[in-house]
This record gives C-alpha cells, structure tokens and sequence, in this order.
C-alpha cells in the first residue's frame, strides 16, 4: 500500500497545474484558491465557473511541454490514458502528481479540509476512505462551531 506524509507545502512562490477543468479540477481548485491564485489549467473545455477569477486559461488538449515550470500537477482529465500520460511525462521531469481517478499513481493526494483565518485542519484516510475523511473534518469543524475546541 502506498503511504503518503502529511506536509504544509509552501507555494505561494510556485506555479500549479490543473490538466481537466471540469467538475473534479473545480472542486479541488475551490479548496486551493484559498491558499493561492497562482493556477493555469489546460483543458478544451473549461467549466465555466473556474473562468474570470485570475487563474490562466489555456483552452487545448494536453501535450508534455505544457509540464514546463510547474512544481504541482493534478491530472483531472476525465480520460484514464490520458491521466497516465501526464504521470509519466511529469515523472522524468521530477514534478510531483495528483492523478485524480488513481490513487497508486499519485504523488501527493488532497486532505480535507477546514481552513479558518491561519489555522488549516487537514483530515486525510491514506487515500483508503475519502468519506470517513471527510466525515471526521466535518465532525471536527462542527466541535470548532460550537465552541468545544479553542
Ligand atoms: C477529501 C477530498 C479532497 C479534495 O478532493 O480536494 C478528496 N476527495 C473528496 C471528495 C470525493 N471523492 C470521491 C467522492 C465521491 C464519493 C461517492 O462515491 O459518493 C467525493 C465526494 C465526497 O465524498 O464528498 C470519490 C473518489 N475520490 C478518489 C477517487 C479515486 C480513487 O479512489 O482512486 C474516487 C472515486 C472516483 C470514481 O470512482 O469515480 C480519490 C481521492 N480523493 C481524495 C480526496 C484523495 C484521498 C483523501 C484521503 O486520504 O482520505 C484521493 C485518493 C486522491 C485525490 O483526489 O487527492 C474531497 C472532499 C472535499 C471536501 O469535502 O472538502
Ligand atoms: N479525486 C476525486 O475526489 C474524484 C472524485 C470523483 C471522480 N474522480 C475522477 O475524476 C475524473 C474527472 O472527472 P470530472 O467530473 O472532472 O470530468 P468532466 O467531464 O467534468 O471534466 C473533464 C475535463 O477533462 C478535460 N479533458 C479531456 N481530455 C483532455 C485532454 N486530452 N487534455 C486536457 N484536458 C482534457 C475536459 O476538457 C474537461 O475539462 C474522472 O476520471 C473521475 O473518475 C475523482
């Protein structure tokens, strides 16, 4: 089984990759642009809520060169051979990959999360169970709401 460590990445100095900017690619960049706008997503079809909120826009297919200068990636292609692709590519450049509908090929993978002001709570499974995850950031939340933790 894969094991993944728990870290707070600095990344306001670097540059994030979102290949796919559909439905999973909007849902995880709601959690990241708390954090940072510094986005570029390539995708023909880019949802329409990502759009007009400063991130950059690059309406096309994926191709390898467009990994350059990234330090993150998150494949959310809604295609499985096209996900791989991006793993492989960004694996002989040495950049770290979220591969969306694949845990065992990622890199790094998304916590929940509950972020307040400067104090971030990030509730992870291993990527094993993403509802007890998310079930223990909510319960964890509530607790904060009703005063039970300080
Ligand atoms: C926590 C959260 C953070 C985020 O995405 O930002 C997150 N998934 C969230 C939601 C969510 N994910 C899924 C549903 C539908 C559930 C259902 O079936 O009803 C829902 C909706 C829901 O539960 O609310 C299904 C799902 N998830 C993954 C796969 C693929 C696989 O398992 O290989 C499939 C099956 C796809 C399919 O087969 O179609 C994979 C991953 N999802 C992870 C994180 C990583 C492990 C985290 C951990 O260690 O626990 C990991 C491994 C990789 C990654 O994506 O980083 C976010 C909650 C955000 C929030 O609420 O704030
Ligand atoms: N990690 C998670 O939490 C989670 C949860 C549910 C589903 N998934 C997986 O996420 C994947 C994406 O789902 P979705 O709902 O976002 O799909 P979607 O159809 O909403 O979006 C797909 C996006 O991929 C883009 N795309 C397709 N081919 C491309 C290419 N060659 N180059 C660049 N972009 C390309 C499309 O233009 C579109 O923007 C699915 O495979 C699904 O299994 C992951």
């Amino acid at each position: 089984m894969k094991v993944f460590l728990p870290l707070n990445i600095r990344i306001d100095d670097k540059k994030i990759l979102f290949i796919g900017g559909g439905n999973i690619a909007l849902h995880k960049i709601q959690t990241i642009e708390r954090y940072t706008r510094n986005i570029t997503i390539v995708a023909p079809e880019i949802h329409d809520a990502l759009r007009g909120k400063g991130f950059e826009l690059v309406c096309k297919e994926y191709e390898e060169t467009d990994l350059d200068g990234f330090f993150l990636v998150y494949a959310a292609t809604n295609s499985i051979e096209v996900n791989r692709r991006i793993k492989s590519d960004a694996a002989a450049r040495g950049i770290m990959v979220n591969v969306v509908d694949n845990r065992e090929l990622s890199d790094f993978i998304s916590p929940a999360i509950f972020k307040e002001n400067e104090m971030t709570i990030a509730v992870s499974s291993n990527g094993q169970d993403v509802k007890k995850a998310v079930a223990w950031r909510n319960q964890i939340r509530e607790m904060l709401k009703e005063g039970r933790m300080r």
